[in-house]
């Protein structure tokens, strides 16, 4: 099955479960692997034909600019929903992280997988 990763990707956004936390937007940092319904793209060479992977990361910083979440596993779920479901992927898989939260550590967060 073919693969678009996307890396590292920086967001701001409002999350956490005390409310003070989820006042003021923090960055959190997303790893993304989406399957490809097809490999149609590879024989093409046309963007039609594949996910765009610059819509769904303007997609998701959208999304995570007006939403609040207490949980970086609802957070998640959310994010897998979207490319499942707006963009026809059969099979995602989403690393949330959150930096610098706790001492002694670079971060924390949750791996799902979601599939269609
Ligand atoms: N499994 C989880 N545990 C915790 C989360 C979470 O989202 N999932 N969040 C917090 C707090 O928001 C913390 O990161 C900062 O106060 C604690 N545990």
């Amino acid at each position: 099955m073919d693969m678009i990763f996307l890396s590292e990707v920086k967001v701001q956004t409002r999350l956490g479960v005390p409310e003070w936390e989820r006042m003021v937007p923090q960055t959190i940092v997303l790893d993304l692997e989406i399957a490809m319904p097809h490999s149609r793209s590879c024989q093409t060479d046309e963007i039609d034909d594949t996910i765009d992977y610059g819509m769904v990361v303007a997609r998701i910083r959208e999304t995570l600019s007006e939403k609040s979440f207490r949980l970086v596993e609802a957070l998640a779920e959310h994010i897998c929903q979207i490319v499942l479901n707006e963009f026809g992927a059969p099979w995602v898989k989403i690393k949330v992280a959150k930096p610098g939260i706790l001492p002694g550590l670079k971060a924390l967060g949750v791996v799902i997988v979601r599939t269609k």
